[in-house]
């Protein structure tokens, strides 16, 4: 459907490489592999190895984006994240919109984002290419692929902190993610490490979870179909919500309806925008997910036995359902607001997990039981580290060209 508007192959793209991303061969695959395809196929390049983090970000909020046909960015999911970033945050600027107000309406940008594999995970351009491998992401950009996505806003008492695309995690993904950031040295197998740390700690998190059910879309996330392109799932939200103005009338509509709340302790809280699928998980988080339906889904693990925990960990690596299990829910979303127990005043540091490894012996006593420090969340692998989040699908789709 967007295809047919957006199918152009592109003449002059920006690249962005970051030559420090998963294990640092950023520029190689690009020189030896990308840029003979784009030249092959005559287009122009712009090419910026980033020289820090942010870098990109930054150049994009202030180059004349009018001059280029889509962003190309090799790396991974933070490269993504990045780019996305400073291609919204020019956007909202030029148009006066105040991203710090959660009800505000984005104006959708017309540059399309493409995504050349060179990070530890690539979930993003796993889950929608279905694939992590650099030439076919380059095939895909050449001949003008495009594929809408959703993207959720992430806010804190008003302020705006950060755009999500495919996982925000709070609790195990929060602390697995804190922790490797201090072990990037051991570059991807970092994450297998920390994971395997924030396992034994076995912390959950007490807190309220409030959210508004997405009462207008036709999946559901036990559904056992899977999104691919031309998704008929996504082509009826697209029609229904009609692409961008009258999402936010729906959205008006739907605030109409009644809030959910969740209290609890909880393992972990994960809102995945997509399947977040990845070569270790390659059904993902949440196999039926939606890349374009303008819906969130909601996983709640709440407090249970380690061994429990495990085998909910392990469905994520095969097809077995990681939902059918007692301790585990799952919402379609528009809209969620997480509280944590403990005000973030309260709270005293960002926890170290080093200290709680053996935090076993604690929370199996029933004298113990949660954490009184919060976690933190995982926004598409960069940390958010305020732990009340307001987050809500904010009907604004950038279109991949690897797609
Ligand atoms: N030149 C640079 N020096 C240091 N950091 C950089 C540089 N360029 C980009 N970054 C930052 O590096 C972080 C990680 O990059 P990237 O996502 O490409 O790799 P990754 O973390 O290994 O992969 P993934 O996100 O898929 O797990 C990003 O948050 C980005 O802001």
């Amino acid at each position: 459907w967007l295809n047919y508007n957006f199918c152009v192959r592109p003449k002059n793209l920006l690249v962005f490489i970051n030559p420090f991303g998963g294990k640092q061969l950023g520029k190689h695959i690009y020189d030896k592999k990308v840029a003979p395809l784009f030249q092959l196929a005559s287009i122009t390049t712009e090419v910026i190895v980033t020289e820090h983090a942010n870098h990109a970000r930054d150049h994009l909020a202030e180059v004349d984006l009018r001059i280029y046909d889509g962003i190309v960015c090799v790396g991974g999911d933070g490269m993504f994240s990045e780019v996305i970033h400073g291609l919204i945050c020019q956007t909202q600027k030029i148009a006066g919109i105040d991203q710090n107000d959660p009800n505000s309406k984005l104006v959708a940008c017309s540059l399309r984002i493409g995504i050349i594999p060179a990070g530890s995970t690539d979930c993003i351009c796993y889950a929608t290419v279905g694939v992590n491998d650099p030439v076919t992401s380059a095939l895909h950009i050449i001949v003008g692929d495009s594929q809408p996505m959703d993207v959720s806003s992430v806010h804190h008492n008003n302020t705006f902190l950060k755009y999500s695309v495919s996982l925000l995690g709070y609790g195990f993904y929060g602390d697995v993610l804190k922790d490797s950031e201090n072990n990037r040295w051991m570059g991807p197998s970092r994450y297998d490490f920390s994971g395997f740390k924030t396992f034994l700690s076995h912390q959950c998190y007490e807190g309220t979870v409030l959210y508004l059910p997405a009462t207008e879309t036709l999946g559901n996330p036990r559904d056992e179909s899977r999104c691919t392109a031309g998704c008929y799932v996504c082509q009826y939200s697209g029609k229904l919500l009609d692409l961008s103005n009258n999402k936010q009338e729906l959205k008006h509509v739907a605030e109409e309806e009644d809030w959910k709340v969740v209290k609890g302790k909880f393992l972990a809280i994960n809102a995945a925008n997509m399947s977040c699928a990845c070569s270790k998980s390659p059904m993902g988080l949440s196999p039926a997910a939606h890349l374009a339906d303008g819906t969130i889904d909601l996983i709640l693990v709440r407090k249970c036995s380690r061994f429990n925990f495990l085998r909910h960990l392990i469905r994520h690596t095969n097809k077995d359902d990681q939902f059918d299990l007692a301790f585990v829910e799952v919402y379609r979303v528009k809209q969620f607001i997480f509280t944590p127990k403990y005000s973030e005043e309260d709270n005293i540091d960002i926890r170290d997990i080093g200290k709680n490894l053996f935090g076993q012996f604690c929370s199996d006593h029933p004298a113990c039981g949660c954490s009184q420090v919060n976690s933190n969340w995982n926004c598409d692998g960069e940390i958010i580290e305020h732990a009340a989040v307001e987050v809500r699908y904010v009907l604004f789709c950038c279109l991949e060209l690897s797609g």
